[in-house]
C-alpha cells in the first residue's frame, strides 16, 4: 500500500487540524479536517482501500469522526464511506443531486459543521450532477472534488458530464471566490498539490478559453475509462450505507 500525508496549520482558539492524504493507485487526495478543541473531524472523499489508514491517523491525533463527506460520486474508486461508518459510526455525506444515497444529502447553501468550524457548500455540477465545492471561508481554503482540478478539470464524457455546465459552475461559482482562496482538488496526476482561484484564473490551460473553445477542447480529450468504473459506481451509490459485497472486502480490516 502507498501512501502519502502532507502539512499540518493552526493556530489560536479554533485550532484546525488539517491532513492532505493521497491514494497513488487512483491517485485521489482525501482531506482529513479537525477541531483541536471539541476534536470533531471529517474526512473529505476517503478512499476504501484507505479507510483503516484515515482512521488509524485520526485516532492517532484524538479526534473523532463525525462525517464521511464525498464531493460527488466518484467513478474512479470507490468511497471509504462504508467502511468507515462501521469502524467509526460516523455519517456518510454526499450531494442531494448525485443519485446516491447517504446518511445526510447536502445541498447549496447547506454548511457542513465539525465542532468550531463550518463547510459552505456549492452546488458546481459538470462533472457529474451531483459535484459539490466545499468553501472553508474561515481559512480561505475551497474543496474543489473534480470540478476544478490543478490546471484542468473533471471529464464530461460519462455519468452525466456536460462541459457547458462545469465551465459555468467553475466560472460562476469557484472563480467568484477571492483570488487567494487555495484549491484543494480530489485528484491531480503530475504531483501538485494545491492552487489558487487566482492561479486558475490566469494558468488554467481549458478554464481561461472561451466556452466554445472548453467546451471542444473537452470534447476531444480522448481519455481512457477509469479501470474501476463498473464496480465503482454501483458501490458509490449507496455511499457507503450498507455492507459490501464479498469480493470488494479484500484487504480490509
Ligand atoms: N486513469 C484513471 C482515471 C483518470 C480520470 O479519468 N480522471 C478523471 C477524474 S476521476 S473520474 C478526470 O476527470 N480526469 C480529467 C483529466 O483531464 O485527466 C483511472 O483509470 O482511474
Amino acid at each position: 500500500m502507498a501512501f502519502r500525508c502532507f502539512s499540518s496549520l493552526g493556530a489560536g482558539k479554533n485550532t484546525l487540524v488539517f491532513r492532505q492524504l493521497f491514494d497513488c493507485v487512483s491517485s485521489t487526495y482525501t482531506y482529513l479536517l479537525g477541531d483541536a478543541t471539541t476534536k470533531k473531524c471529517i474526512l473529505i472523499d476517503p478512499v476504501l482501500e484507505l479507510a483503516r489508514r484515515d482512521f488509524q491517523l485520526i485516532k492517532e491525533l484524538n479526534l473523532k469522526l463525525i462525517y464521511a463527506v464525498n464531493t460527488h460520486m466518484h467513478a474512479d474508486h470507490i468511497t471509504g464511506s462504508g467502511h468507515l461508518k462501521r469502524l467509526s459510526g460516523c455519517k456518510s455525506i454526499i450531494s442531494k443531486h448525485s443519485g446516491a444515497e447517504a446518511d445526510i444529502l447536502v445541498t447549496e447553501g447547506d454548511y457542513i459543521d465539525f465542532g468550531n468550524h463550518k463547510l459552505r457548500v456549492l452546488n458546481t455540477p459538470g462533472h457529474t450532477n451531483g459535484c459539490c465545492t466545499f468553501c472553508f471561508e474561515e481559512h480561505g481554503m475551497a474543496f474543489t472534488g473534480d470540478a476544478l482540478l490543478i490546471r484542468g478539470c473533471g471529464r464530461t464524457d460519462f455519468q452525466e458530464g456536460d462541459a457547458a455546465t462545469l465551465y459555468n459552475s467553475v466560472h460562476q461559482k469557484i472563480f467568484a471566490l477571492p483570488d487567494q482562496t487555495l484549491l484543494y482538488p480530489a485528484h491531480d496526476y503530475n504531483g501538485l498539490t494545491v492552487t489558487t482561484v487566482d492561479e486558475e484564473k490566469r494558468l488554467n490551460p481549458r478554464l481561461t478559453k472561451s466556452l466554445h473553445d472548453f467546451v471542444h477542447i473537452m470534447d476531444n480529450l480522448k481519455l481512457g475509462y477509469p479501470k474501476q468504473i463498473d464496480k465503482a459506481l454501483p458501490a458509490n451509490k449507496v455511499c457507503g450505507l450498507y455492507n459490501l459485497p464479498e469480493e470488494l472486502k479484500d484487504g480490509l480490516s
